[in-house]
């Protein structure tokens, strides 16, 4: 028995200054019912995705969603995080109680406010997600982190400026199609190479336009055992997911490998009988464009240090051979960090549906989905097959 994705919802992400956590949650849960054609009274369980870290006062959360209803009074409610991967633990956490027969429909909220709180705050919270007796004194925040990465993969395989700045302006471009997107420009290629006045370096080699959004925003997945969703108007199947959690310390891993990612994709392809050109599209976690080109080497996609060729080739446009985020990912789309990982299945699945608007991609299968919090320590994979 497996888990189907049968409605959502999706708030546009950015700065949304009129929205409260709260009204995140209640916004998102309502929509996502009513798309699903259910009410809280049919909900059997409720999972929360919200890392917060000190970005809302709010740290207790879960019991946020009954605000939606007085129907779900009693039902369980736990709230989840793993770093930046929390929306898709929560989406595995649902997956996990249907597999286990203990609930046939389980709501799942993915949400986040960023943008109330301070620039340097920002990066001091998020950094929380790192390894503190190593990493507490890295300038920059999280993009201090991956500035380090960048720095050892151009130090092992040449300079990658170029992929980097591919990647960027392919994302972007893919943005602009996404009415959800919190940046709808298409900056181009040359402007993402440059350093300039607006695309200043960050951390190592890596600028501004390499680095995801500071965002608000909120996603919601209903999901239901097969039996049911079968009854439904629409269902989109988990058809393997997988979890691989790495150590914190990057000391005691090669981190420019990213080997929990490489991990969780052989898992998952292999549970799905597939090889990853099989895939229709992959949306994947570019926090920091080096991220996504490592994360091609670590899908299968190219052999380790060459992941510049997928973007030198177009291999991953939205018209490629593996389109990579064409919604435009962290990078255009935004990062309000307990949302991604849900945000990134509801999109999936309105792929599989044909319902994805300007960032559909043609005759899709199946989909791929890698989440990552941390420095490629907690390592989500989902791979989604539509059913009905
Ligand atoms: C933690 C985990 O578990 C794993 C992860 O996922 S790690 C990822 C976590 N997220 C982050 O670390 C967020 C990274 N990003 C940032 O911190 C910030 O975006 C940044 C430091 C890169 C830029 O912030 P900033 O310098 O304060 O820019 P800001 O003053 O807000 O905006 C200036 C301009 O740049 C633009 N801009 C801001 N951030 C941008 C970005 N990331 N990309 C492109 N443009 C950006 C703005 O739109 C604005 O443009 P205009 O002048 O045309 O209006």
């Amino acid at each position: 028995m497996t888990a189907c994705i049968v409605g959502w919802a999706h708030t546009p992400f950015g700065k949304l200054d009129n929205e409260t956590v709260e009204s995140l949650i209640v916004r998102v849960t309502n929509e996502a019912l009513e798309h699903a054609g259910l009410g809280p009274e049919d909900i059997d369980e409720v999972v929360l995705g919200h890392f917060n870290g000190g970005f809302s006062p709010q740290d207790f959360t879960a019991s946020l969603v009954f605000q939606a209803s007085d129907k779900f009074r009693f039902k369980p409610a736990t709230r989840v995080e793993n770093a930046c991967a929390t929306g898709s633990a929560a989406v595995h956490q649902a997956i996990k109680t249907i597999e286990a027969r203990r609930a046939k429909t389980v709501l799942v909220v993915g949400v986040e406010q960023m943008t109330r709180t301070p620039g340097p705050e920002i990066g001091n919270i998020l950094l929380k997600a790192s390894y503190l007796p190593e990493d507490g004194e890295t300038k920059g925040g999280f993009a201090g982190v991956f500035g380090q990465i960048a720095g050892r993969y151009f130090q092992r395989y040449g300079d990658q400026s170029d992929a980097l700045a591919g990647i960027a302006a392919k994302n972007h471009k893919n943005g602009v199609d996404n009415p959800y997107a919190q940046m709808r420009k298409d900056l181009g290629f040359e402007f993402c190479r440059a350093e300039s006045d607006k695309n200043p370096f960050v951390a190592g080699p890596l600028k501004r336009t390499d680095c995801s959004l500071v965002s608000d925003g909120a996603a919601a997945l209903v999901l239901a055992d097969t039996e049911t969703a079968l009854r439904m108007p629409r269902a989109v199947a988990f058809r393997a997911t997988a979890h691989a959690q790495d150590f914190l310390p990057m000391s005691k891993r090669d981190i420019i490998a990213f080997e929990g990612c490489a991990e969780a994709w052989r898992r998952a392809l292999d549970q799905a009988g597939i090889q990853l050109s099989d895939l229709s599209f992959v949306e994947t976690h570019d926090c920091f464009t080096i991220a996504e080109l490592i994360e091609y080497e670590a899908m299968g996609l190219t052999p380790p240090g060459q992941g510049a060729i997928a973007v030198k080739e177009g291999w991953t446009n939205r018209d490629g051979k593996l389109p990579v985020n064409p919604s435009g990912g962290l990078k255009a789309k935004g990062h309000p960090i307990g949302a991604t990982g849900v945000s990134m299945h509801a999109l999936s699945a309105m792929q599989l549906c044909e319902e994805a608007g300007g960032i559909q991609v043609k005759n899709p299968t199946l989909g791929g989905i890698f989440n990552m919090g941390g420095a490629a320590v907690a390592n989500y994979v989902s791979v989604l097959e539509r059913i009905k």
